[in-house]
């Protein structure tokens, strides 16, 4: 009797962190990811995230001849390589001219040199943050067509002898067009963006008996989306059946946004694999072994998913657009006795972690790409400080706990070119530990996240006769616990100096010059709020000059612990400044323009004070960073103030008071307004039935009327804000995401008018019903 063939196949996917337009370091990326997936897991499929050649965030370099051209070498690359396509079916993602002369976002299918496929992204991602459109064209052919590849190409090709594999037109494929191996396996794409529309392209592919679809993706992290992106793909396969891979960058590619990996195989509804959300691996590879014969009968105990592929039949959209591909393109495992993958549980990180580990993978990514050689922080030893501060700790933690897992023991002697060994290299390049010195062959291990936070962050306190011993303390005291090279810089001496010169340009104006004062000491507001301004914008010039300085000063100093900064490619070094408004100062404008808020980046930026603090709380409990657990503890539970008034006991200036809305009612405002888009009318609306329990009609107009007032006072703060990780929807970031005016009609006549009407009308309301009651009991009598 003869044994029926298997239709066991291994299958990859992956998450690389490229940077745009690094076309060399992409390429290096994407050979590693394809080694992995045959070498060490022996698949013969293997998907990789859109646009990996290039990286996803060129923007509006997507626009330059070159980018398509540099992306074509890479691809020649690719397909000249004796080893990466070479028995791997290959899914690349890279940008392509048609030869109808549009930009593409494409997916293309090789294997063995050649390439099988080349199929467009049909719906473009065009919200939030998200410009596709811009760039490329959504392709609307019905069936596919033929694609010239450019001459320059086939020559090269040609060139290396791998014309005679090579035709001079391969298949430009519609959203439902796929590959028919010569062992019988239909393989589709779907990109990104097309999972998330509601035609979705894995649907037609189910119905057509696709049996593996690769989604390439370029998704950035925000809060909770991960939840909403594996509810897609779960949902798409239980309903359809089907191996589904999805891949994703991971990392900061060159700006706001952190791709957070998170790559997956599911089967049937099933988690087989996840690779990381957060890590700080350029080239991560997940693999699973299946039977294919599952789909096939997953799909045959559902009824009605056989009635719909007869309906699709009948619509003519069945049989078409399937592209036989040569005779080598072979996928099956020759072998029966793999182990196939079962089904997981999926990880999801606590919210807390969340906000904590994306802003931390981001700044390690933004570090290493700059020159920099560390961070310099503002500390005030308030909630937004530390928790950047927080956020550098985790950064320095992740990185300890990746070094110690690749590295054997403390006796590393050379610069090793093993990419498990990358994260060590590129701190050692950061720290300037990457030469061995004449002393000693070894190069520098770090002992302790402390040992790595010493190297890259610095920490200032800069008081005034306004800052309170306690603030002071904590800065100095989470400094110590995280490691950081701290400082205690007093800066009277520099706001004194400023008043003198303006008491010296006004001294014509009699009694030596005019000298402000703080309100409390009976100045008048503007005088107030210019002293306090001084003393915060100071504190960012200062920033600045010891970011500059510090890594000189340090290479002067006889500490040995300190020898490590790196003097940079050309000579000079600096430290990144890292600013810490948060999301509702920069909503509410409840910041000083240039202030610590300038920085140079900013890992909070799109976060809530609420968010914070919750992330506060979750690290001062967390074993992990057990040294800073009192301090951060201390710090999540004191009231914010800007300590600013002259003579001001601790918390004298309360931040909530004086703003005159708390931070919770900030949160409503800044969730309404974007991401249920709310106007004023809208947003009173809604909250005169959320808040009903709280305020009366007239009550919750005023603090909508208020909120909106400063909101639009203070917008042109957002077009100067420090360029900040985007972790959230609610973001007002006006520079690539929330796109508003800035200069605003403040008066809000039509809108506050309309809400002073509808304020009328509750009240008539209320006051009919009160009537009513009162009838009623009196009759009740
Ligand atoms: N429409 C417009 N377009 C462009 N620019 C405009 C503008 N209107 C004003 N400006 C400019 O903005 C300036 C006013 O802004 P700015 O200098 O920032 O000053 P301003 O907003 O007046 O004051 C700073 C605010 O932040 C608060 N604060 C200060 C310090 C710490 C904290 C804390 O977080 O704890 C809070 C403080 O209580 C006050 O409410 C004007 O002098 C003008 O230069
Ligand atoms: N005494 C200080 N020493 C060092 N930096 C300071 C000091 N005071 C303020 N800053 C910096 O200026 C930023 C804005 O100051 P502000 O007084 O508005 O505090 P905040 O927004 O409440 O933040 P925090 O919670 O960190 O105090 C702070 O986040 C911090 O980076
Ligand atoms: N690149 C894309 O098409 C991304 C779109 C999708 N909405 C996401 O955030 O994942």
């Amino acid at each position: 009797m003869s044994i029926p063939g298997n239709n066991i196949i291994t299958v990859s996917t992956c998450s690389l962190n490229q940077w745009a337009l690094d076309f060399d370091g992409n390429l290096e990326r994407i050979k590693e990811s394809c080694r992995l997936a045959k070498d060490r897991d022996q698949a013969t499929y293997r998907l990789g995230p859109e646009l990996e050649i290039c990286g996803y965030g060129c923007e509006d370099h997507f626009l330059e001849i070159d980018t398509m051209n540099h992306s074509w070498q890479s691809l020649i690359e690719l397909l000249i390589d004796s080893q990466t396509t070479r028995n791997l079916l290959c899914d690349f993602g890279m940008p392509l001219m048609g030869n109808d002369g549009c930009f593409y976002n494409c997916r293309i299918l090789a294997m063995n040199h050649c390439i099988l496929l080349i199929r467009p992204k049909t719906s473009m991602a065009d919200n939030g943050n998200y410009r596709e459109s811009r760039y490329f064209t959504a392709y609307t052919g019905t069936e596919n067509s033929l694609f010239t590849i450019p001459i320059w190409v086939r020559d090269i090709l040609s060139k290396n002898d791998l014309t005679k594999n090579h035709p001079h037109t391969v298949p430009f494929g519609i959203s439902s067009s796929c590959i028919r191996t010569s062992d019988d396996i239909l393989i589709g794409c779907e990109s990104c963006e097309e999972l998330w529309t509601p035609q979705s392209s894995h649907i037609a592919l189910s119905l057509k008996g696709c049996d593996i679809i690769g989604n390439g993706s370029g998704s950035h992290h925000e809060l909770r989306k991960l939840n909403k992106r594996i509810e897609l793909i779960q949902s798409a396969t239980s309903k359809s059946g089907g191996l589904y891979l999805y891949s994703n960058q991971c990392g900061c590619d060159g700006g706001r946004l952190y791709y957070d990996g998170s790559s997956l195989i599911v089967l049937n509804g099933q988690i087989l694999k996840q690779s990381k959300q957060f890590s700080l691996c350029d080239v991560e590879v997940i693999s699973a072994t299946v039977d294919l014969d599952e789909i096939r009968s997953f799909r045959s105990s559902i009824p009605s998913f056989g009635i719909q592929v007869q309906q699709q039949k009948l619509s003519g959209s069945d049989n078409s657009n399937i592209v036989d591909v040569p005779d080598h393109v072979r996928l099956l495992s020759s072998t029966r006795n793999k182990k196939l993958n079962k089904s997981i549980d999926v990880h999801y990180h606590l919210p807390e972690e969340e906000c904590c580990f994306g802003p931390a993978c981001w700044l390690w990514d933004y570090l290493r790409r700059s020159g920099a050689s560390g961070y310099l922080l503002p500390l005030s030893g308030g909630a937004d400080s530390s928790a950047v501060a927080t956020i550098v700790m985790a950064m320095c933690t992740l990185l300890y706990d990746e070094i110690s897992a690749n590295v054997n023991g403390l006796t590393v002697d050379t610069d090793s070119d093993d990419p498990d060994q990358q994260v060590l290299n590129d701190l050692r390049r950061i720290c300037g530990y990457d030469v061995a010195t004449k002393e000693s062959k070894l190069l520098w291990v770090p002992e302790s996240s402390q040992d790595i936070a010493n190297h890259i962050l610095h920490t200032v306190f800069m008081g005034t006769v306004n800052s309170s011993d306690i603030t002071a303390s904590r800065a100095k005291r989470l400094g110590n616990a995280i490691g950081s090279y701290h400082l205690t810089v007093p800066i009277d001496l520099m706001v004194n100096a400023v008043i003198k010169v303006f008491t010296l340009a006004t001294s014509s104006f009699g009694n030596g010059g005019l000298i402000p004062q703080f309100l409390v000491n009976g100045g008048t507001l503007s005088e107030d709020l210019a002293l306090q301004n001084i003393q915060a914008r100071l504190r960012m010039v200062t920033a600045y000059l010891f970011a500059q300085l510090l890594p000189w000063v340090r290479n002067h100093s006889s500490n040995s612990s300190t020898a490590g900064i790196s003097t940079g490619k050309c000579g000079t070094s600096f430290l990144l400044v890292l600013g810490s408004a948060n999301v509702d100062e920069g909503l509410r404008g409840y910041m000083t323009k240039y202030d610590c808020s300038s920085a140079d980046l900013n890992p909070i930026g799109s976060i809530s004070k609420q968010d914070l603090k919750a992330m506060l709380v979750w690290a001062s409990s967390n074993s992990k960073y057990e040294l800073a657990s009192n301090v951060l503890a201390e710090i999540a539970n004191a009231p914010p103030t800007a300590e600013l008034p002259a003579q001001a006991a601790e918390h004298s200036q309360l931040d909530e008071e004086e703003m005159g809305m708390s931070y919770e009612e900030l949160g409503w405002f800044g969730k309404l307004r974007k991401l249920n888009r709310c106007g004023p009318v809208s947003m009173y609306k809604r909250l005169v039935d959320e808040w009903s329990h709280l305020h009366s009609p007239n009550e919750v107009a005023v603090k909508v009327k208020r909120f909106f007032y400063y909101y639009s006072i203070n917008r042109h703060k957002m077009c100067t804000i420090t360029p900040s990780y985007h972790a959230e929807g609610y973001s007002p970031d006006d520079n690539r995401y929330d796109l508003r005016p800035f200069l605003y009609n403040t008066k809000w006549t039509r809108q506050f008018y309309t809400i002073d009407l509808m304020v009328k009308q509750y009240e008539n309301e209320n006051e009919q019903e009160e009537k009513v009651i009162k009838q009623n009991q009196f009759l009740e009598r």
